[in-house]
Parts: structure tokens; C-alpha cells; sequence
């Protein structure tokens, strides 16, 4: 469990957090969303010690970070990945760290499996690619088996398999009933991973509900096929609706005109119910009607405008 307590964090004339207030609970993956400079990476770094708030508290399971009794096996984090030294080997940093927080040697072998990691354990971090340095941190952060995982950007440098493995990864731990908090620009991988979102702007606190709830609020759009596309549009348009003209794929410039050859409209305003109602009464064949959901990315976007 995470608890964010009024957290305000001013680095000189930057006010990077201003007033946070929410909680990471366990058995769910929680994304942590915000654009750039948000305030995402100072929250998590207040929440793991590196930084002092400027008021406000920030604990992990009850109390502050330096007060936990056995960290390692309480939280673990990744932060920045490029941070590790690289003239070591994977297998002795992470032997370093183990032996720093009293894990066994056999758990940093298992570990370095467990990332996909153990054909290059004995290589130098330095010759390690992006994806590889994640995959190591991801390491780290799970050296002590926490009940707490903060990371941020894991899936940056991940290749597809890497993304899907991490996604099921975090997925079994958070099922396992650990706390998972996780930052991420990738919306579509998110959608797929959290359960619940934290969303922030300007430091301050703009969304805390489930993926499930936040999705239900953003209507999404129908798509309408029909040959009869320029007469429907007059009909939706005269009943309220929004008519956009898909984008053929590939196509530079969205287009503005609807044509009176079959084309795919997206329609805003009107329930597909709606929109075959009123194909049928102005006498428009309907070759398609689908309700699109909107995308994670959408409602973000509109949340944070
Ligand atoms: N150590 C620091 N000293 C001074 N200003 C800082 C420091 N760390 C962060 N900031 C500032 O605080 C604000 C919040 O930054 P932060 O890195 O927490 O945002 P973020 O949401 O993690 O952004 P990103 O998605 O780009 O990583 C920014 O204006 C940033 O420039």
C-alpha cells in the first residue's frame, strides 16, 4: 500500500507537486499518467526516500520510506535505468545490491531468468542495449520479492515480447496481491496493463478511478458504412450529430468532403440505435454500425487539455 498525503514538492521556483493526495492499493496495477513535467518521477521519488517534500507525506505500508524495517523486501523500484554503472556484469551488480539488502545469492540466478537476462549475466552493463538496462532494473526492483513496485517508463526500449512480457509479469504480481504503481507515455500499453489510473497536471491530482470507469465516460464514436453516405450525413447532421469521414488508410490529409460512393462516416452524438433509426426513416442502406469505445489516449487527452 502507497499513501500520497497532501504532498507539495517546490524545487527552487518550480512548484513540481502542489497538494497530492491519493493512494496505491494492492492486488491492482496502478498506472500513473501525466504529460511531461507533470510531476510523476518527483512523486515517486518522494515516495521512495531520494527526495524530501516540501510538506505533505508520501509512505509505503504505513510509514515513511527510511522508517521500513526490511526494504528490499518492501518496495522495490526502478527509476532510471541508464543510471547503473557499466563496467560491471548484470549477475554482480545485482549481487552487490542483494548482498547490500541481505538477499541470497540464489535469488539474484533466479532473478535474471526471471527478466530474460541469464545468457547475459556475465557481460559487462556497458555493453548492454536500452531494452536490456529496463530488463535489469525490472531485476533490481524484484531482487527482494516486494509487496511494492514503483516504476517508471518500464516498457521504454522493451521490444514487443519484452512489452508482453512485462505487462504479464506485472499483471501476476498485482494478482498475486502486491501494489504495482507504474508511469508510462504508452497508452495503448497501458490500457492493457493498469487497472486503475492516477492521472496528474501540473502537479495536482486530475483523475483517480478504475480504467473501466474512466473509459465508460468518454463516448466513442459509430462507425456507419453505406453507399448512401451523403444523404445519411445530411440526416445525422440535421438530428445533432457530428459526421467525420474516415480516413482512408495511408491517406496524408483527412478528408472533408463525403462522396457518394460507399465510404465509412464516424459519428458523434447519436447511439448506433439512433443512427439505424434514422437510416431507415430517410431510406439509407446501412452496410455497417459499430460502436467504437474510446481509446485510453482520447480520454486522456481530453481530460488534460
Ligand atoms: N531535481 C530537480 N530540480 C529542479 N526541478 C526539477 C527537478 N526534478 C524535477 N523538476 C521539475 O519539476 C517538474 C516535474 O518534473 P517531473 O520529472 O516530476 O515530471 P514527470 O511527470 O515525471 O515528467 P516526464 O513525463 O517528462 O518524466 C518539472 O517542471 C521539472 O523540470
Amino acid at each position: 500500500m502507497i499513501e500520497v498525503i497532501d504532498l507539495t514538492k517546490v524545487y527552487g521556483s518550480t512548484r513540481a507537486v502542489s497538494g497530492l493526495t491519493f493512494d496505491v492499493k494492492p492486488g491492482q496495477v496502478t498506472g500513473f499518467l501525466g504529460h511531461n513535467g507533470a510531476g510523476k518521477s518527483t512523486t515517486m521519488r518522494v515516495i521512495l526516500g531520494l527526495h524530501k517534500p516540501t510538506s505533505g507525506r508520501a509512505l509505503i505500508n504505513g510509514v515513511r520510506k527510511r522508517d521500513l524495517r526490511d526494504p528490499m523486501r518492501e518496495v522495490g523500484a526502478m527509476l532510471d535505468a541508464t543510471e547503473v554503472q557499466g563496467g560491471r556484469s548484470a549477475f554482480d551488480h545485482l549481487q552487490a545490491l542483494a548482498h547490500a539488502g541481505g538477499i541470497a545469492r540464489r535469488r539474484v540466478v533466479e532473478v535474471l531468468e526471471e527478466v530474460g537476462l541469464a545468457g547475459a549475466a556475465r557481460k559487462r552493463i556497458a555493453g548492454f542495449s536500452h531494452g536490456m538496462r529496463q530488463r535489469l532494473g525490472i531485476a533490481a526492483a524484484l531482487l527482494g520479492e516486494p509487496g511494492v513496485l514503483i516504476l517508471d517508463e518500464p516498457v521504454n526500449g522493451l521490444d514487443p515480447d519484452g512489452i508482453r512480457w512485462l505487462r504479464t509479469l506485472l499483471r501476476s504480481l498485482a494478482a498475486e496481491g502486491r501494489t504495482v504503481l507504474l508511469s508510462s507515455h504508452l497508452m495503448t500499453e497501458m490500457s492493457l496493463t493498469a487497472d486503475r489510473l492516477i492521472i496528474i497536471g501540473r502537479g495536482q491530482l486530475i483523475e483517480d478511478t478504475t480504467m473501466a470507469e474512466l473509459l465508460s465516460r468518454f463516448q466513442g464514436d459509430v462507425s456507419v458504412r453505406s453507399p448512401h453516405a451523403t444523404r445519411l450525413t445530411g440526416a445525422l447532421e440535421a438530428a445533432g450529430a457530428t459526421v467525420r469521414r474516415a480516413q482512408a488508410p495511408g491517406a496524408s490529409t483527412p478528408s472533408t468532403s463525403v462522396s457518394r460512393a460507399e465510404g465509412e462516416l464516424l459519428v458523434t452524438g447519436l447511439s448506433a440505435a439512433a443512427i439505424g433509426d434514422l437510416a431507415l426513416v430517410n431510406g439509407c442502406a446501412i452496410h455497417e454500425l459499430t460502436p467504437r469505445q474510446a481509446s485510453l489516449e482520447e480520454a486522456f487527452m481530453e481530460i488534460t487539455q
